[in-house]
């Protein structure tokens, strides 16, 4: 199913990717990996998908500006600008002719040619000269006289001249020398570009002609070889392979078929990007071919700092003031967040400025804002934050329920907890309860919630940028133990909350990760394995839908209702969002009723949260039902520590 997302109103400004912007050296593996910079990748088009089953197979990007456009064109050798040229040739003629004569081939004194003393006569040419470089500002567009002037000013002959040291004579010297100079680099210039062309066209001809790219065979590839590979090689092959399976038909030798293609391609990422072999492949099949290009790329760059505004102590219009006064460039993030500022540039750190002391703000990813913007808190409700350290999240929701009711901000890392301690003291956040438990002791330790918010433990896939270990250091295992642990707290969650709440019985399920085995696969878990409870639309009014078919595995058609955020296409960390509404407490094993009906009961109020209407669903009793291993995961609890802070 191809999804484009439309553009809507309200979304963050997009990606712009500039590999001028960013130039980059390759560097080995390892070295990006640990977060080396390098090269951007280039000419690639859309293409269509690679035969295997991806459901989404294009993505629009939120504005696609032209920078986004130019994504695939970055290699591609443009001649130079004629005017860029004629100027550099200008400004290295003008350093030989500053450096000859401070070599003292020109006698400046007497106005001449190794140090004879040929006078030269002053002329009205001459002062004609000199008046077109004084009003040389005018930008008329006559390079000769403009560089002349740049010359004459930047010798210091024209201060000089106007002081009475030199006369005329000596400009109309300097004059005819560099124009002397100019012409003959000129000549030399042109004689060069015309040989280039023809070189150029002969390579053209050569490849029209004779060159098709062949699929190399393994021992023509850098694998298994020892020698660092050549980095501009791969990237070559990976254009090469890209343009051929944008054109398989013609392009493509079918008895080796696409697939043998995109094999390549994968282990040429792999060396070019600098992941393990395993993440890229896992993470390349979410998306097309030329997406997932993008994606990889937008890995690369830092995502914009951003900040939220803690309402509990101060307005965003305020704090931007009060930053703006110490030197910090800043801007809204985006109209979907009343609370976010985006900082381009400060000449001071912005995590150590009075205001962040005093708390009037957060650092915190703009992604990170969306699951508490989902769970929509209301004043005076009971909250779980089951997953909360260092309290991104948790603050945000108290700020929202202004310092009303209760939030329990629990983590099963005590250390972690400490960071979350401090942040709620410096925000001014005053109904919190920190504790320390195994989210899957929920909720036995304490239940009956109006909302859980679930921001689950994760691979980390949306936030390379920020954590580029992630490229290399996740295994297969590590997918399986991390899917398994979110199914599990997931389901804490879910029978944490109190579906006769008036108010809520919402629960939210975020990660920052990108893969469908940490996101849709655990949803869809936990769909079947509590048909008490059904998704309900986000309330976020921009995302990509979430899978509903990835790879040969059906999800539950309301999995659309989820959210996907991605950093090539909403120029944020890579993140996932889901909200699901309770509506009894008790189910029969058998109830595995249609959960597609859209129950849109979240209406944005603009401020950062929602305001919701609840459809009364149940007046079940109070009984959440318990996972059968409940108890025998509480003993197994290895992570948590099960005393209260
Ligand atoms: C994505 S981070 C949470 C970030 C946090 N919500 C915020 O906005 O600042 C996931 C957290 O889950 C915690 N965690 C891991 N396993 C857990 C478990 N079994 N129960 C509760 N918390 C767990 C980790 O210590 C980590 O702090």
């Amino acid at each position: 199913m191809g999804r484009r997302a439309k553009k809507k109103q309200g979304e963050p400004e997009p990606l712009l990717i500039s590999s001028r912007a960013n130039p980059r050296a390759r560097k080995s593996p390892k070295e990006k990996a640990s977060g080396e910079k390098k090269r951007k990748l280039g000419d690639i088009t859309d293409i269509t998908t690679d035969g295997q089953e991806i459901e989404r197979k294009t993505s629009k990007k939120v504005k696609a500006t032209s920078d986004e456009k130019d994504l695939g064109k970055k290699f591609v050798k443009k001649p130079k600008n004629e005017a860029t040229k004629l100027s550099n040739t200008t400004e290295s003629n003008i350093k030989r002719q500053k450096t000859k004569i401070s070599s003292g081939n020109y006698d400046t004194k007497n106005g001449s040619e190794n140090g004879s003393n040929t006078k030269i006569p002053e002329t009205s040419g001459i002062i004609r000269h000199i008046g077109l470089c004084a009003d040389d500002d005018s930008d008329d567009g006559d390079s000769e006289v403009s560089e002349t002037c740049r010359f004459l000013l930047d010798s210091s002959i024209w201060s000089q001249y106007t002081n009475g040291l030199i006369g005329g004579a000596h400009l109309l010297l300097y004059q005819k020398l560099y124009l002397d100079i100019e012409e003959k680099s000129r000549i030399l210039d042109e004689e060069k570009r015309k040989e280039a062309e023809l070189a150029d066209d002969e390579l053209q001809t050569n490849i029209e002609q004779t060159e098709k790219f062949t699929l190399p065979v393994n021992q023509d590839t850098e694998e298994g070889q020892t020698v660092t590979p050549d980095l501009q090689v791969v990237n070559q092959r990976i254009q090469d392979i890209v343009g051929v399976l944008n054109n398989f038909k013609k392009l493509g030798d079918e008895k080796r078929g696409r697939s043998a293609y995109v094999e390549q391609l994968i282990k040429d990422m792999t060396v070019y990007y600098g992941y393990s072999e395993f993440l890229l492949e896992k993470l390349f099949h979410l998306f097309s071919v030329s997406e997932a290009i993008e994606f990889f790329e937008a890995n690369e760059i830092s995502r914009p700092v951003t900040i939220r505004a803690n309402t509990l102590r101060t307005r965003r219009r305020d704090l931007a003031q009060a930053l703006i006064n110490r030197g910090v460039s800043l801007e809204p993030t985006g109209k979907w967040t009343k609370v976010g500022l985006t900082v381009f540039n400060s000449s001071i750190p912005i995590g150590a400025t009075p205001e962040y002391l005093a708390g009037h703000y957060m650092l915190q990813s703009a992604s990170s804002f969306l699951p508490v913007i989902a769970l929509a808190p209301q004043e005076n409700e009971k909250i779980l934050d089951m997953a909360s350290a260092p309290g991104g999240k948790t603050t945000y929701i108290a700020a929202l329920m202004k310092n009303t009711g209760i939030i329990f901000a629990n983590d099963s890392n005590k250390e972690r907890t400490k960071g979350l301690v401090a942040n709620v003291h410096r925000l001014g956040v005053k109904n919190v309860v920190v504790s320390n438990y195994d989210g899957r002791e929920f909720p036995s330790v304490t239940g009956g919630f109006d909302r859980v918010l679930l921001d689950a433990p994760c691979s980390g896939t949306g936030i390379i940028s920020r954590d580029p270990a992630v490229k290399i250091s996740k295994t297969d295992k590590d997918f399986k133990i991390l899917s398994h642990l979110q199914k599990e707290l997931i389901l804490s969650a879910i029978d944490s909350v109190d579906a006769r709440s008036s108010t809520g019985g919402y629960i939210v399920y975020s990660t920052c990760s990108v893969t469908v085995d940490e996101n849709e696969e655990v949803v869809n878990y936990a769909l079947k394995k509590r048909p008490n409870v059904k998704l309900v639309p986000t309330g976020l009014d921009f995302g990509q839908e979430g899978f509903t078919k990835y790879r040969g595995k059906n999800f539950h058609s309301s999995l659309k209702l989820t959210k996907r955020y991605y950093p090539h296409v909403h120029n944020m960390d890579g993140f996932f969002v889901s909200k699901f509404k309770k509506f009894s407490n008790t189910f029969s094993k058998s109830n595995d009723d249609d959960k597609t009906e859209n129950v849109n009961d979240t209406t944005n109020d603009k401020n950062g949260g929602a305001k919701e209407i609840d459809k009364g669903t149940s007046n079940a009793t109070n009984k959440a039902p318990k996972d059968k291993s409940m108890k025998a995961r509480q003993k197994n609890s290895k992570e948590g520590e099960t005393k209260k802070l």
